[in-house]
């Protein structure tokens, strides 16, 4: 799926930073366009990657440039003298093979907080296709934090056609701060982005004999009611399974070649297909959420295509839907001929229930 992304605020620009390196990793470009826009000028300055005329200023009058530390009305303020402003060079950006318009944003920050309803709704008024919001929350329990996230998962709820969480606090190691673990957090946000959106941009080349996923499938997953949560597991690939079998020719053949096919053991293949299917789903997910509570889900299985046993993706799929009792589970491969990993991304859509969301409406109750 092909997609342009916003980043609104410090916390969006970085992600976005990252998204824009991911695509440039590889081989199948997603990112369509990116561009990042904040009240704090010297957090866009830092924006080292994205080029200078993907970044913008808004809000200097309310702000200094500064940001707003915090305030979320000073970061709706920003916004509602310049919508059309902070609109425009989105607009240049946009082109018609543009799948869907992801916004991403820190909702605990005055600006991520306050601007991203605005600007959602500022592209519905001129866009028909769907707009998606990265909504991150904070880690801790600082009241502030806690209300600006709740308004804004509200207001983005009403604006927005899917918002996918990413829950700092279930991201955190012990003792360690946004501050000093963003770099690691907004990797692992941005492999599991990276793989969902890649997914439905597979060249059919790469697709003989498969079950792509195509962009319709993504966007039937994640639009309408409830959040999005992202599972993802992967496991690096042995061809000659543990090395006692497969001359030492084979086996550089193997490695640098990404030939495997002629010694991939069909049972071997089925178990770790299976195997990273259950992890992604029962592993840390960007926002834990009670797993019968999904109302849809879409399941990516990407590797070489020897290792894509269809038998294996066609029983993870019926796993999944009982896993779930969700009747609408989708599932789709992605083959990289040329890597020696086997991934499985699980888009969990439609969930209502997620402990740090009531833990968060629970500290904003406390503090009234
Ligand atoms: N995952 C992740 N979270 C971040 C990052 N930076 C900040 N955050 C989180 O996002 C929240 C908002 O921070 P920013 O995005 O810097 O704030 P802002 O939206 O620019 O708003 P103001 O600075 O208050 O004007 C913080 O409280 C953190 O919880 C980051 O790089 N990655």
């Amino acid at each position: 799926m092909r997609v342009a992304a916003v980043g609104i605020g410090g916390a969006g620009g970085r992600i976005v930073e990252r998204l824009w390196q991911d695509n440039e990793r590889r081989e199948t470009t997603y990112l369509g366009a990116a561009c990042a826009v904040d009240t704090d000028t010297e957090a866009l300055d830092e924006l080292d990657a994205l080029p200078d005329d993907r970044r913008h200023a808004f809000g200097l009058s309310e702000t200094n440039g500064a940001g707003t530390n915090g305030d979320r009305t000073n970061g709706t303020a920003a916004i509602e003298d310049e919508r059309l402003e902070v609109r425009r060079p989105i607009d240049q950006l946009v082109t018609s093979d543009i799948d869907a318009l992801v916004l991403v944003a820190g909702l605990a920050g005055g600006t991520g907080s306050g601007a991203t309803a605005n600007i959602a709704d500022a592209l519905r008024e001129i866009y028909t296709i769907p707009v998606y919001c990265l909504s991150v929350l904070p880690a801790g329990r600082d009241d502030e934090a806690a209300a600006n996230t709740i308004q804004a998962l509200r207001a983005l709820e009403a604006t927005v056609d899917g918002q996918i969480l990413f829950d700092n606090e279930a991201w955190l190691g012990s003792g360690q701060t946004v501050e000093t673990a963003a770099e690691t957090l907004n990797e692992t946000v941005v492999t599991r982005l990276g793989a969902l959106f890649a997914a439905g941009e597979a060249t059919a080349s790469d697709a003989v004999g498969q079950s792509v996923v195509d962009a319709s499938e993504i966007i039937n997953t994640l639009s309408d009611s409830g959040f999005t949560t992202l599972g993802y597991a992967s496991q690096d690939l042995q061809a000659d399974d543990g090395g006692s079998d497969g001359t030492v020719i084979d086996q550089l053949k193997n490695r640098f070649l990404g030939d495997n096919s002629d010694d991939v053991d069909e049972i071997e293949a089925y178990n770790a297909v299976e195997t990273t299917l259950r992890r992604a789903v029962r592993g840390k997910l960007t926002a834990q959420c009670e797993l019968d509570s999904v109302d849809r889900a879409l399941a990516v299985f990407a590797g070489p295509p020897a290792w894509l046993i269809r038998d294996a993706v066609t029983d993870g799929r019926r796993w999944l839907t009982e896993e779930l009792q969700s009747p609408e589970v989708r599932s789709g491969d992605m083959p990289t001929p040329d890597r020696d990993t086997l991934s499985v991304l699980v888009v969990l859509s439609g969930v209502t229930e997620l402990p740090r969301l009531v833990e968060l409406k629970t500290l904003v109750d406390e503090s009234e």
